[in-house]
């Protein structure tokens, strides 16, 4: 059982909630003015609070720091008048359960106040927060952290999600995290990714259409709308919604109601909408590219997803999940990965974020073969070339590299292994190289990006074999047994490579 205030100064709204609450078995106490309820909030210990915004004697937004601070930490639940976007927005910005528009129904009531009560049993029952099962959201870093409590949230709520955030950050994986969390789980997930549809067709893929309604149109097809009825419907690249469909789809979502193509009559579903894009929405909104009441609309909860490169410390962890998984698909041996190839991706600021690091730990991983360590070179060439410029700059920039000690491995057996750049800086020191320069990328790839005309890619690999080689060499101060250890290549390939650059031990 659980105690509720309610707060209105309108009886029937009071008396409805109270009927709702008292009739799922829980207490109500009613105010009419938000000093009286103010009074009673601070004497008794409340779950959830139902609070009006235009009271007698003040606007109850501006109780809320005081409400949140209370012991019993309540629920709140706004209830704003209908067609009050601003009123909604700035209630769920001020870190509210949910907005209730007036006038509502007792369905709506009673789904809502069973949502807010299961989201604070939850809350209060689970140590450290609501517990989310997230099995293939990989990190723990705290802006990670940050952006899976929203999820959390997002999945006891029903209110719209909008996920921001750069390319490969993780938006749909988070969509769909949320949906499996919800109680609309076992409903369907339906996915449209508004950037890869014309615009002629987005209308009929979201409204559906009816028979006739235009050439082609054979037979009567149900939207993605409809089908997520009971369920979620992921609107990828939102932002990329023509201008002209955004109108009805903004009436959509506000009364759950919607004409398809060519139909007279209206057809109705109850989807939950999670929205993600990559645009800056507001700056569209200001462009007349988007149509600000449903950039309101989709903020009922914004989850930023925070880039890879401000998420450092997630790394060891990501590359030992998809390299276990990139073994198992090709079934090659397990992976450890050297020190340099730690720097490297430390180094490299992944602007296609972990859909990036993905696909250059599939690539390192069939570069490597039967290799169970991986180095630098096996990254694609690009993200090389990147890390080289970064390393360069930032060695003209501090006269200095950064300590190869100073990047996080997530193999120290592979350290060990792996003669560590720091463990031979005895050796190096007469050498023209510095540690770092000596396993780091040949001159040929600065002119990749800079020549009028760049290497081809067998010069280039000619020029970076001759280097590597020469790196090992010097390291292992001529030692075969070792170079045949560090390079992974058998002895008379090693040789081979020797006679072909003219190097001798
Ligand atoms: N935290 C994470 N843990 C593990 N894998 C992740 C994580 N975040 C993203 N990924 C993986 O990265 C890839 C890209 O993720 P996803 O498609 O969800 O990104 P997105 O932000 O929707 O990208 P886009 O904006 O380009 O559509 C997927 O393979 C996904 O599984």
């Amino acid at each position: 059982m659980a105690n509720i205030l309610i707060i209105d100064d309108e009886l029937m709204v009071r008396t409805l909630l109270a009927e709702v609450v008292t009739s799922q078995g829980h207490t109500a106490a009613s105010f009419s003015d938000l000093s009286g309820g103010l009074a009673h909030a601070r004497a008794h210990a409340c779950d959830l609070i139902y609070l009006d915004v235009l009271l007698p004697d003040g606007n109850g937004l501006e109780a809320l720091p005081e409400l949140k601070k209370l012991p019993s930490a309540p629920e709140v639940i706004v209830i704003t008048s209908h067609g009050d976007p601003d009123g909604a927005e700035q209630a769920v910005r001020h870190g509210v359960w949910e907005y209730l528009h007036k006038p509502f129904t007792v369905d709506r009531i009673s789904l809502s106040l069973e949502r807010a009560l299961s989201f604070r049993h939850r809350k209060i029952h689970t140590p450290g927060g609501i517990s989310l099962h997230r099995p293939d959201i990989i990190g723990n870093s705290s802006a990670l952290l940050s952006a899976l409590n929203l999820a959390a949230e997002a999945s006891s709520t029903n209110v719209n999600v909008l996920l921001q955030g750069e390319t490969g950050t993780g938006k749909e994986l988070f969509a769909k995290v949320i949906h499996q969390n919800s109680v609309r789980s076992h409903k369907p997930f339906v996915t449209l990714d508004c950037a890869s549809c014309t615009d002629s067709l987005i209308e009929s893929q979201l409204f559906g259409h009816v028979r006739g309604a235009f050439t082609g149109a054979d037979r009567h097809r149900d939207g993605l709308l409809k089908l997520a009825h009971g369920g979620t419907l992921f609107l990828d690249e939102i932002g990329d919604l023509p201008l002209h469909i955004q109108g009805n789809f903004l009436r959509a979502l506000e009364t759950r109601r919607f004409r398809p193509v060519g139909a007279t009559h209206e057809a109705e579903s109850d989807f939950r909408l999670i929205a993600a894009t990559n645009k800056d929405l507001h700056e569209m909104v200001r462009l007349d590219m988007f149509r600000a009441d449903l950039l309101y609309r989709l903020r009922g909860l914004t989850i930023t997803l925070p880039p890879l490169r401000r998420r450092q410390e997630d790394l060891p962890l990501l590359i030992n999940h998809y390299l276990d998984r990139h073994c198992r698909t090709y079934g090659v041996c397990t992976k450890q990965v050297s020190g340099d190839f730690m720097e490297a991706v430390t180094v490299y600021d992944w602007p296609g974020n972990i859909r990036e690091l993905v696909h250059a730990l599939e690539r390192a991983c069939t570069a490597s073969q039967g290799d169970p360590t991986l180095f630098a070179r096996q990254l694609p060439t690009e993200i090389r070339v990147q890390v080289a410029r970064t390393l360069a700059r930032r060695e003209g920039e501090h006269g200095l590299m950064p300590a190869a000690s100073s990047v996080s491995t997530a193999h120290p057996h592979a350290e060990e292994r792996i003669a560590h750049p720091a463990s031979i800086e005895p050796h190096v020191q007469s050498l023209p190289h510095t540690p770092h320069a000596m396993f780091g990328l040949p001159a040929a790839y600065a002119s990749v990006t800079t020549a009028a005309t760049p290497p081809t890619l067998k010069e280039f690999r000619h020029e970076a074999e001759l280097r590597y080689l020469q790196d090992v060499l010097r390291l292992t101060a001529g030692n075969i047994r070792k170079a045949v250890e560090i390079t992974g290549l058998s002895r008379g390939h090693l040789y081979g490579l020797m006679k072909k650059h003219g190097i001798s031990a």
